[in-house]
């Protein structure tokens, strides 16, 4: 039976870097394409078809950031019966955090809470297969404990709702594994190192990047996580691809690391999580699932 894999922010940097790589580790899987709106979906096909032109790609409308369109999405997905992997890719890291559409944080939504919706709704194609589903998140060393906070999860008062909703992403994945293994369900979490993307561009602009590149290669030298391209940030993805899950450490974060010669390998580092924390958060999390469900219940089939 072919593999199906479901790809988020699919359209660009580390999502599309690992769509290409994962059809040159294994061309009979199905591909599905998470994109934002319907031209980047077929523009991201098209691209991946360019190079592979025998692959099976399909794609999915989704906005990670807009509950409806995850939920619409996950209906969509449902239909289609056969889900054996999804990954996540997209991000945003942005100065100043605000509400989206649904009154909650946007950053907290689209990086990890969106994603939470579309796992539960699609649990009835995750669990209970004849082998192993996984979850691939993709968090950041920038995951910090003191950003995080349980009576403000959502990180609406503070200045770091990026590092707090990668630290909320690792508090998922553990729990996830502690509900869902027994169901043949396992979660890991990895980081990309340092990337070029459309992401580090909001930060410092392209041509800046540019001149700092020369320096950026000597620092990998001692650096390993700057992987400094997408398709080196996709290595610990990819290697985790071909793993067992049943043997993966569930409170370890896979690394995509670069040596200073351009050498790619995957460190695997101790996640910094307390497990009661983690708890306390998932329970806060289908609380907010209830409310998401009962505001959105002509959605749900
Ligand atoms: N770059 C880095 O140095 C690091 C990145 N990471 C993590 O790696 C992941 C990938 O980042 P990277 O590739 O660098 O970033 P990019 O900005 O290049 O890619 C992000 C992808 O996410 C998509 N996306 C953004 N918002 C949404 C949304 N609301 N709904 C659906 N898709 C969305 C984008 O789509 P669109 O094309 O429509 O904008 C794009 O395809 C992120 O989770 C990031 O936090 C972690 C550590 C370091
Ligand atoms: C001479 C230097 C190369 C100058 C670059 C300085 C900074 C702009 C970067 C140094 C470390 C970078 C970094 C990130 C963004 C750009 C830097 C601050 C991240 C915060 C990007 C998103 C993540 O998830 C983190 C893991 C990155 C950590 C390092």
């Amino acid at each position: 039976m072919e593999r199906v894999v479901l790809v988020t922010g699919a359209s660009g940097g580390v999502g599309l870097a690992l769509c290409r790589r994962l059809l040159g580790e294994d061309g009979r899987i199905h591909l599905c394409l998470a994109c934002r709106n319907a031209q980047k979906a077929e523009a991201t096909r098209d691209l991946v078809l360019q190079e592979y032109p025998a692959a099976q790609v399909s794609t999915v409308e989704v906005d990670l950031g807009n509950l409806a369109s995850v939920l619409r999405a996950a209906q969509e997905l449902r239909c289609r019966r056969l889900l054996h992997m999804l990954t996540t890719a997209e991000g945003v890291m942005t100065q100043t955090d605000r509400l989206n559409g649904d009154g909650l944080q946007e950053v907290f939504t689209t990086n990890l809470f969106g994603h939470f919706i579309l796992i539960r709704q699609l649990e009835s194609l995750l669990c209970g297969n004849e082998k192993p589903s996984r979850l691939i998140w993709t968090s950041s060393s920038n995951a910090r404990e003191s950003a995080f906070s349980l009576s403000d999860y959502q990180h609406a008062k503070g200045q770091e709702s990026y590092s707090s909703s990668k630290y909320a992403t690792d508090l998922t994945s553990v729990v996830l594994n502690r509900k869902f293994n027994k169901q043949g369900l396992y979660s890991s979490v990895v980081c990309p190192g340092l990337v070029m993307s459309n992401m580090t561009f909001k930060i410092l602009p392209v041509f800046l990047w540019v001149l700092l590149m020369p320096i950026m290669f000597l620092i990998r030298f001692f650096a390993k996580t700057y992987t400094l391209t997408p398709y080196n940030g996709a290595e610990a993805h990819v290697w985790l691809f071909k793993q067992k899950p049943e043997y993966l450490d569930p409170l370890v974060k896979y690394h995509s690391c670069t040596s200073g010669l351009g050498k790619n390998f995957v460190e695997p580092r101790k996640l910094d999580v307390d497990e009661e924390t983690a708890e306390k958060f998932y329970q806060k999390l289908l609380e907010l699932e209830g409310q998401t469900l009962e505001k959105y219940g002509d959605l749900l089939d």
